[in-house]
C-alpha cells in the first residue's frame, strides 16, 4: 500500500529582492516527505536551507508553488488554518533554543499542549516524560537561562514534538553547541524521533550526524537533489 506523504513540497519558487537586484533563492524546488521517514538537508550556507524549512513549516509564503502537509494543499489557507495547521502538524526546532525565558522548561513544553486543549495534568504528565526522555527531567523547573546550551536545546526538542506533530523540521538543531553536545543533543533526537515514528527533516552542516538520517538531500541552483554526505 503507497503511503500518503506527510510533506510534499511542489514546484516552490521563492526570491528575495536586494537593492535593484532579485536574488532567486529557490526555483522550482520539489521535496517529499515520507511517514516515518528521516532526511537530513546538507548545503552551503546561504543556499535556502532556511527558507526552504519556513516554508515548510508554513511560516512563509512561497512566491510559487504550494505545501502540502498530510496531503491538504496549504497554498490558499488564511492565515488562522495555516496557524492551526501548523500548531496541530508541525513541530519546529531553531538553532536557539527560542524557549519563553520567563517560564521553565516543564512549563515551556506544556505551552503547546495547553494551547492544544490538553487538560494541565495531562499537559505536565506528558512534558515531564518528555523532558525525562530527553534527559533534561531534573531541570524540570528551571527556566530557560537558568540551563546549558545542550539542556536549552533538549527542552527545545521536547517542546516541539509535544503535540505529537505529523512532521518535525528541525533548522540546524545543534549548529550552536560545541561538537561533543551536538553529538548528545543529536543523538537524543535522533532517538525520540525513531521511538516515536516521526518524519523529520533537519537541516545540519555536520555530514557525519547527516549521515545518520534514511537519506540526505541538498540545494543546488535553487533546486531540491540527492546528496551523498
Ligand atoms: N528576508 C530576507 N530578505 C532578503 N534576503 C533574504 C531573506 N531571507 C533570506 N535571504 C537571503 O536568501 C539566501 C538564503 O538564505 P537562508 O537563510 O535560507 O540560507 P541558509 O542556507 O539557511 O544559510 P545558513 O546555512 O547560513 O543559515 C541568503 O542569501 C539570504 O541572505
Amino acid at each position: 500500500m503507497a503511503t500518503q506523504p506527510v510533506l510534499s513540497l511542489t514546484d516552490i519558487d521563492r526570491s528575495y529582492g536586494q537593492g535593484e537586484t532579485t536574488l532567486q533563492i529557490l526555483k522550482g524546488a520539489n521535496f517529499t516527505l515520507n511517514a516515518g521517514e528521516t532526511v537530513a538537508l546538507v548545503a552551503p550556507s546561504g543556499t535556502g536551507k532556511s527558507t526552504l524549512l519556513h516554508i515548510a513549516g508554513l511560516l512563509e509564503h512561497p512566491d510559487g508553488g504550494d505545501v502540502l502537509v498530510g496531503g491538504v494543499p496549504c497554498q490558499h489557507l488564511g492565515d488562522d488554518q495555516r496557524t492551526a495547521m501548523r500548531r496541530n502538524s508541525i513541530g519546529f526546532v531553531y538553532q536557539f533554543h527560542h524557549l519563553l525565558p520567563e517560564f521553565s522548561a516543564l512549563e515551556n513544553v506544556m505551552m503547546p499542549q495547553l494551547v492544544g486543549g490538553l487538560s494541565h495534568k495531562e499537559a505536565a504528565e506528558r512534558s515531564q516524560q518528555l523532558l525525562d526522555y530527553m534527559r533534561v527531567g531534573h531541570r524540570a523547573h528551571h527556566r530557560p537561562a537558568e540551563l546549558s546550551g545542550g539542556e536549552q536545546q533538549r527542552v527545545a526538542i521536547a517542546r516541539a514534538v509535544a503535540n505529537a506533530p505529523l512532521v518535525l523540521l528541525a533548522d540546524e538543531p545543534t549548529g550552536n553547541l560545541d561538537p561533543e553536545t551536538a553529538a548528545y543533543v543529536f543523538s537524543a533526537l535522533e532517538a525520540l524521533v525513531r521511538q516515536s515514528g516521526l518524519s523529520a527533516l533537519i537541516a545540519t552542516h555536520n555530514h557525519d550526524l547527516a549521515r545518520r538520517m534514511d537519506r540526505c538531500i541538498t540545494l543546488v541552483d535553487g533546486k531540491v537533489i540527492p546528496f551523498d554526505a
